[in-house]
């Protein structure tokens, strides 16, 4: 029912936006400059008088086609290649897809995104995971025109100038990534570019950031991939990675010069590889308005998820201290949720902080942490069990992933270990024992192919009653009987967009655990009851608008509440801070980008 309540949301929000005429904007080029130019672009729908107005006559057939009808037009070709690529491999089709998205968002940017926000649940998975990684992979071969920016190791001390290459003035978003860890498949190099341009293409249609003002960047610090080292086609700098001071020392130039130019701009973290993540997360967020998506979106996600799998048990929240959670992949990801569910659990319990952390199992490529792991990594030691060098429980250190579902039973199976198929049978079955009468099972790595299992792999082996959540898009699953074993999407994608635009829209200085927190539990709260209990943790990727004005605003209510405001544009902390719940959703609603042809204007 909430889809039809979110759906008619969506459309009346469509409608306001579409139906308010659109302001003028403004263009300093005339003819075929215009044409060439996607944000301007109309393609065959400039009005005759605009055709007039900027030296278009001749240049265009002369039938003018609606918005409406170009759409048409775009979803019949999307369609068609869709029949004619029948039978082939899912790549061959999934790239085509991308390929023939791609030419639109190279052509014309209105017409692209309007495409996308209308069909977000089929187009997510081409634009961004899984397909994006394969676009990634692809990279070298599928290049055809630049996006976003790119600075390199040998672009030391010139950032602050190069930064005035790009050629929009306001910058709201950008989104950064080293290629050093992409999704589940390593070490991608300049390749990686893909996935802030994906992520700036979720921002723009679930946040509404205006396409104008997103920036994918690109740091490329060399590549440790000797078979992107070896390819003729590898775009990017031919070396090995850099490491240390010297590693630090481009990044830190990289954010002085963002900031230096886009002081109010908020930059997300992407794809980097673990120790790089943390350390940036820790050198930057006091001083910049950023966040590490790996790290804290997914945590919040999962977080989410945690409390949705507490619910469909019918207990209450309170009860998350006692569900057992096994967490497999001790890496950005993982710890990250470990962290944030901790300060999370014992804040919903009323304990002080007081958890132990000995609902936790942590396991890693070496099985199970313990204390007596030699060179146990700082991040994970606060999760490691406290066993000696006896067997406690029955495991001891370096217990398989077998052993510990065996012993422990968990509640809750959560894998962010990028290796594809390691929730295997015997594991699964071993679920079946589980001490919850739900047992919740989130193979949470991307893409497709290194997701922990497949959901019907799950259903079958653990049994139906199993709420499942997957990082990349999976259908659900027929359970026979007319049931069905539904397929939850557990992807950073419900988060990062609001957080991201309510750091924006709140002016915040910096991103708090407050805000991340509130995030988190907008999310857990959008779900009822009544869906929960049919395994449905997370709504529909359908919603995505909606959920993420939810989200933003719960973030600028906290980023308000915790005096990290600034305000934003004409909207000062004064009129902020008035704001009720409601007017701040709205306030929120109010700044999203929609995609309308505007009147175009040329500046003499
Ligand atoms: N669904 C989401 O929203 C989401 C968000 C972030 C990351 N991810 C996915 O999570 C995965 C991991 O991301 P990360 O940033 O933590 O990577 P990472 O490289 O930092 O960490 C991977 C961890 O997995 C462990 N591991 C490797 N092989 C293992 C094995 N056989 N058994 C147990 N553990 C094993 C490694 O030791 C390491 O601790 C990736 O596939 C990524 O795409 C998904
Ligand atoms: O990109 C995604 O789909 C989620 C996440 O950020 C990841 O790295 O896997
Ligand atoms: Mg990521």
């Amino acid at each position: 029912m909430w889809n039809l309540a979110r759906a008619a949301w969506n459309l009346r929000q469509a409608r306001r936006l579409s139906m308010s005429i659109p302001g003028p904007c403004i263009v300093h080029k005339r003819g075929t400059d215009i044409l060439h130019d996607p944000w301007f672009n109309k393609d065959t729908g400039f009005p005759l008088t605009e055709r007039d107005r900027l030296g278009l006559r001749g240049l265009l057939p002369p039938h003018v086609i609606s918005f409406e009808q170009q759409y048409e037009r775009f979803m019949n070709s999307y369609r068609s290649l869709e029949h004619n690529t029948r039978g082939a491999s899912d790549a061959v089709v999934s790239l085509a897809k991308w390929r023939i998205l791609n030419r639109l968002h190279d052509r014309n940017e209105t017409l692209y995104y309007r495409v996308l926000i209308d069909n977000i649940k089929e187009f997510a998975p081409i634009v961004y995971t899984p397909t994006v990684g394969l676009v990634c992979q692809n990279y070298g071969g599928l290049y055809r025109r630049p996006r976003g920016m790119y600075f390199s190791a040998k672009d030391k001390g010139e950032m602050m100038s190069m930064i005035y290459n790009w050629p929009s003035h306001q910058v709201d978003m950008i989104v950064v990534t080293d290629g050093s860890r992409i999704l589940g498949l390593g070490d991608l190099g300049v390749q990686g570019i893909g996935i802030p341009i994906g992520k700036l293409d979720i921002y723009v249609a679930a946040a509404g950031i205006n396409p104008q003002k997103i920036l994918p960047v690109m740091l490329d610090m060399g590549t440790n991939n000797q078979k992107l080292l070896e390819d003729n086609l590898y775009l990017g700098l031919r070396q090995p990675r850099l490491e240390g001071d010297e590693y630090l020392s481009i990044v830190d130039e990289f954010m002085e010069a963002a900031f230096a130019r886009w002081p109010k701009a908020v930059i997300q973290f992407e794809d980097f590889q673990m120790k790089w993540a943390f350390e940036t997360l820790q050198r930057y967020r006091k001083r910049f308005c950023m966040f590490n998506d790996d790290i804290q979106g997914t945590a919040g996600v999962a977080l989410a998820g945690l409390l949705g799998a507490v619910r469909s048990q019918g207990r209450p929240l309170k009860d998350s201290l006692k569900q057992k959670i096994v967490v497999v992949g001790a890496g950005s990801a993982g710890i990250g949720v470990l962290n944030m569910a901790k300060k999370a659990i014992s804040r919903i319990c009323g304990s002080g902080g007081n958890v132990e952390g000995n609902q936790f199992w942590l396991l890693d490529k070496n099985g199970l942490i313990t204390k007596n792991r030699k060179d146990i990594d700082p991040t994970a030691a606060p999760f490691a069990r406290g066993y000696g060098p006896e067997e406690v429980e029955g495991l001891t250190e370096g217990a398989s992933l077998l052993e510990v579902v065996k012993k422990v039973k968990p509640h809750v199976l959560l894998g962010l270990s990028g290796v594809g198929g390691i929730f295997n049978e015997e594991v699964l079955r071993a679920m079946q024992d589980s001490d919850a009468s739900r047992p919740a099972i989130f193979a949470m790595s991307n893409p497709t192919m290194n997701a922990e299992c497949t959901p019907k792999d799950a259903f079958k082996y653990s049994g139906d009653n199993i709420i499942f959540a997957s990082g990349s898009p999976f259908d659900n699953v027929d359970l026979g009987n007319g049931k069905v074993g539904y397929v939850n999407q557990a992807n950073n994608m419900y988060l990062f967009p609001g957080i991201g635009l309510g750091a924006l829209l709140s002016g915040a200085h910096i991103i708090s655990d407050g805000m991340l927190q509130a995030a988190s539990e907008c999310l857990a709260s959008y779900i009822t009851d009544e869906h929960i209990q049919q395994g449905v943790i997370f709504p529909s990727i359908s919603s995505i608008r909606h959920i993420t004005t939810q989200v933003g605003a719960a973030v600028v209510c906290t980023a308000v509440a915790e005096g990290l405001a600034e305000g934003h544009g004409n909207v000062d902390l004064k009129e902020l801070s008035h704001m009720s719940k409601e007017e701040t959703v709205e306030y929120v609603a109010r700044n999203m980008w929609y995609p309308v042809y505007s009147p175009l204007v040329q500046e003499k």
